[in-house]
């Protein structure tokens, strides 16, 4: 991947945004202004790339704020105005920052109050470009200024967010307040996306995204060590070697009846390139597990002393746990596969089994570790954390899925990867990625029972072929999606492992 896609993924926080743009204009190099005006013009590029019908003109309501936000607003008034559009600008307030005072000074039309606007203003076929509020939205909007928004997409207008929706904390994608807003059919940033845009409910408020460059790259280090978006990475193709060579996964599958989830997460395993799988279950779920599996190789375990007899093979470099799993294994398990010290995931029964005494895993969990909670699973490990994403968020910037999974990485001294549509994953030390299935990115058919069960195969296949912790959550995070959306409506998880073959040969592998 070159250093410009890379760079490309990189999804920043309004305090990180505003430290690049802060070292940009603090070096001379370019004023607020001209950032303003490439803002704006890049709001109208990406308006008739999406909407070609626009290169005729039509109506436009522009809601412009106080801030910055709203001075992009009067920019793109302005030159939606000299391509002949009818526009109608309405003002919650004069404009308060120097550089939102010169875009206003250069509009020559009428700036009506928010409250002047009624249904007439949204005649069917026209936009409402919101220049409300972007990345310093800090409290709820007061009904009076949600309502042109409402009112908009009761009229069916398509609303085109600048820089985010407003009312949308653009550090956590959450809707200050709780409030109901309407999404944006379009939503066009600057330099790079915000975590606002992809976590929470940003992810389908904000509808289309586009990232307009308005040249200010060469300030990026500024901005530290940003997020970024999982992807897929050079190491996925397979080199040149022996099986042996790729890895030997063991996966640890539970009782009589209940063996297809630990099934579904063994197959993944094989089908992301592990050389070797191996499904170890109980004794008395042989028969069953043998009459289903083939290329997965199988071994009875029947507890904890059975495991670290196995485990004296050092062939088995990835263990993963707890789909299917039973609590009770699970407790007898997880403390001899995180004694061995070999790269393990933890998932499902693995997770629950210690809700009543996090700790204790804390204790036992190590670097090469990765954990892999749903939102329940989250909260049963840490219900501080999980409280504080499900207290309303009245002030900006809120807390967010990836603070959350941050901290919980940093506790548990281990690669946390909570899942969701907008699954977010970080590593102890705060390197983060987000796998976000939202948007044009979306795959809602991954809403399905043992979709979780094959991400987490292919995660242990990922620790198994040699890939860090970290960078086998993310790609598989993705890789997971990315099965989903290329197979479509009507996905189960038995669908997933096998459509991983079409997304590695689409990428060339
Ligand atoms: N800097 C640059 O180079 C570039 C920046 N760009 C643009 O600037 C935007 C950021 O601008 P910004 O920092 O001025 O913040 P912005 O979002 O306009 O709002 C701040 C104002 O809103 C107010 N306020 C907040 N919440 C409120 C509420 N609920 N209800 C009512 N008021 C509320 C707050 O007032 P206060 O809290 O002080 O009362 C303050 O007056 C960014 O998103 C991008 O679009 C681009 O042009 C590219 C170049
Ligand atoms: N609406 C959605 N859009 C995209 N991905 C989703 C959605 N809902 C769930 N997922 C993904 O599907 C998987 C579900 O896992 P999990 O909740 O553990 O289910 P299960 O235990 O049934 O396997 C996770 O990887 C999650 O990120
Ligand atoms: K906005």
């Amino acid at each position: 991947m070159c250093d410009e896609a890379a760079q490309r993924r990189e999804i920043l926080t309004t305090r990180q945004m505003r430290a690049v743009e802060g070292a940009a204009i603090g070096s001379g190099s370019v004023t607020g202004s001209a950032l303003m005006e490439r803002a704006g013009a890049g709001v109208l590029c990406e308006m008739l790339a999406l909407w070609p019908e626009f290169e005729r003109p039509g109506h436009a309501v522009i809601l412009c704020g106080p801030g910055n936000n709203g001075g992009d607003g009067y920019v793109v008034a302005r030159l939606l105005a000299e391509r002949g559009w009818q526009v109608r600008l309405a003002a919650l307030a004069p404009p308060a920052t120097p550089d939102a005072q010169v875009a206003a000074a250069c509009w020559q039309g009428a700036v009506a109050t928010l409250s002047d606007l009624g249904p007439e203003d949204f005649p069917p076929g026209s936009l409402c470009i919101d220049a409300l509020f972007g990345t310093g939205l800090v409290r709820p909007l007061a009904p009076g200024i949600a309502a042109p928004l409402r009112l908009a997409a009761a009229q069916g207008c398509r609303i085109v967010a600048i820089d985010i929706l407003s009312g949308l904390c653009a550090d956590s994608g959450r809707v200050l307040g709780g409030l109901d807003l309407p999404r944006a059919a379009l939503t066009v940033s600057f330099q790079r996306a915000k975590l606002g845009h992809v976590l929470a409910q940003g992810g389908n408020l904000s509808g289309v995204l586009r990232i307009v460059d308005i040249g200010i790259d060469g300030w990026m280090a500024a901005a530290g060590v940003p997020a970024r978006f999982a992807g897929p990475v050079p190491a996925l193709a397979k080199r040149a070697g022996h099986k042996y060579d790729h890895g030997h996964a063991l996966v640890l599958g539970g009782g009589p009846g209940q063996g297809g989830a630990a099934r579904l997460t063994a197959r993944a395993a094989l089908r992301i390139g592990a050389g070797l799988v191996t499904l170890a279950c109980p004794p008395e779920a042989l028969p069953e597990n043998a009459a289903r599996l083939d290329a997965v190789m199988l071994r009875p375990v029947a507890d904890r002393a059975g495991l670290e007899h196995l485990l004296e093979n050092p062939r088995f470099n990835a263990l993963g746990l707890g789909p299917g799993l039973g609590l009770d294994r699970a407790r007898d398990l997880v403390p001899a596969v995180l004694a061995s010290g070999r790269a393990a995931l933890l998932d499902a029964d693995a997770l629950t089994a210690f809700a009543d005494a996090p700790e204790a895993l804390f204790a036992a969990l190590h670097p090469g570790a990765v954990l892999t909670p749903h939102g329940g699973e989250f909260a049963r490990l840490f219900p501080d954390l999980a409280q504080r994403l499900a207290t309303p968020a009245e002030t900006g910037p809120a807390f967010s899925r990836l603070d959350a999974a941050r901290q919980a990485a940093e506790r548990a001294g281990c690669v946390v990867l909570l899942k969701g549509p907008d699954t977010v994953i970080a590593a102890p030390g705060g390197e983060a990625r987000v796998a976000a299935a939202v948007g044009e990115a979306q795959a809602p058919w991954l809403a399905t029972a043992g979709a979780g069960d094959v991400l987490s195969g292919i995660v242990t296949g990922l620790l198994a072929r040699g890939f860090a912790p970290l960078e086998a959550a993310a790609t598989g995070a993705w890789l997971h999606a990315e099965a989903a959306r290329d197979f479509g409506p009507g996905l189960i998880a038995e669908d997933l492992p096998e459509r991983i073959p079409a997304v590695l040969r689409a990428l060339g592998c």
